[in-house]
């Protein structure tokens, strides 16, 4: 069976699942599902083993739409390194402690405190009030970093076709300063060749499709024979998806070898909803293929695990070869960009949303507009 990932693009400030999770299976803990339940969302139990580098899908939701209650310190870490979107504590005294330095952003000293409310709260409240990641550059500024962007919403505004992409000159101006102090990358969902073109930084990493292409100092040809091998598949959906998608005016897709972007940004809203469905059920006759949503776009890309996040993982690795111990940053604003905070965030470095408002997110901090990224990198120059 074809994989359809549950990738959605949803601003809500509303997780969509509570996980209860135990380093050990503790029976009793069932019981503590209903009153979860009452808050109106569904709930279940898992062990922290369960949870790997992401959470698994129960109600397909994505990491950061998921509130993690842990029962002991372990949970605790094993949520935070899946990216979970607010990791809670359930103790009290010394068991309570233990999880709030684990990274427990909330405490629940019994059972009794799930019905106050406090876990969406503090969920909302989190996501509302992101810290601005002005400051937070700033006194970073000096420190040896692993600079890591997104390229269209983040280093360039989202143009509206996506011909038009293009960086501004300010700031890449601004990154050829910043390539000459610390290593730096653009990671892309946009075709390597293409991106390339569009960054035109000769000393800069460059990842496209989502982290199956990669590019650096050196190549990584495992990584390039594998996005190869896709072609034809890709091919394939491409030539079902064009017949099909001329009935929708305004609509563009484009083929990016290993990748297929679906863009309806120009389509009309109600017929977007059905461009959607009829996307989804074509892909479904491709096995080995999944579909994600982006913002306006749908991108249809090889269901391996290959993704902005592995990018990050194999991109950082190879500069702290280089240049030696290197905190990484990765700037984002679109779904995709979630696998690459959590990578990041995993490596002890910090996620940057670029976003008008706060929403879930694995990152740590927002900025307003690429316009707004522009003065705040410039502060890593004093
Ligand atoms: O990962 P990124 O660098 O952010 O690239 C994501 C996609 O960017 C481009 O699409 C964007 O522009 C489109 C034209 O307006 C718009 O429809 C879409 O919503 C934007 O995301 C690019 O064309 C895609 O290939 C990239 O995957």
């Amino acid at each position: 069976m074809p994989k359809l990932a549950s990738n959605t693009a949803s601003d809500s400030l509303q997780p969509s699942a509570v996980l209860v999770v135990s380093q050990r299976p503790r029976p009793g803990l069932g019981r503590i599902l209903p009153s979860l339940e009452a808050l109106g969302l569904p709930a279940v139990a898992m062990l922290a083993s369960q949870l790997g580098d992401a959470l698994p899908p129960p109600f397909h939701a994505a990491p950061q739409q998921v509130v993690v209650l842990a029962i002991d310190a372990e949970s605790v870490r094993a949520a935070w390194r899946a990216g979970a979107g607010l990791v809670a504590g359930l103790g009290s005294g010394k068991h309570g402690a233990s999880q709030l330095a684990a990274g427990a952003e909330l405490l629940l000293e019994a059972p009794s405190e799930i019905g106050n409310g406090s876990l969406l709260s503090a969920y909302a409240e989190k996501f509302r009030a992101l810290p601005d990641a002005a400051a937070i550059l700033a006194a970073l500024a000096g420190r040896p970093l692993a600079l890591l962007f997104d390229f269209d919403g983040t280093l360039a505004p989202v143009p509206d076709h996506p011909a038009d992409g293009c960086l501004p000159p300010a700031m890449r101006e601004l990154l050829a300063r910043l390539v000459a102090r610390h290593p730096l990358a653009v990671v892309s969902g946009r075709a390597l060749h293409d991106l390339a073109t569009r960054v035109a930084l000769p000393s800069a990493y460059l990842a496209g499709n989502h982290g199956l292409e990669l590019r650096g100092a050196d190549y990584d040809p495992q990584a390039l024979e594998l996005a190869a091998g896709w072609r034809p598949l890709l091919d394939a959906v491409h030539d079902r998806l064009s017949p099909l998608l001329g009935g929708y005016p305004g609509c563009v897709i484009e083929h990016k070898g290993v990748t297929v972007s679906v863009h309806y940004r120009a389509v009309a809203p109600g017929a977007a909803v059905m461009l959607r469905r009829d996307v989804v059920s074509a892909v479904a006759a491709f096995d080995g293929l999944v579909v994600d949503g982006g913002r306006q776009v749908l991108e249809i890309r090889p269901a391996i695990d290959r993704d902005k996040g592995t990018a990050v993982e194999w991109l950082h690795g190879r500069m702290q070869r280089l240049v030696g111990h290197c905190m990484p940053i990765f700037f984002g604003d679109d779904l995709a960009d979630e696998a690459a905070f959590r990578a990041a965030r995993r490596a002890g470095g910090y996620g940057v949303l670029i976003a008008r408002s706060g929403r879930p997110t694995a990152a740590s901090c927002r900025l307003d507009s690429p316009e707004a990224l522009l003065a705040a990198l410039a502060s890593l120059l004093d």
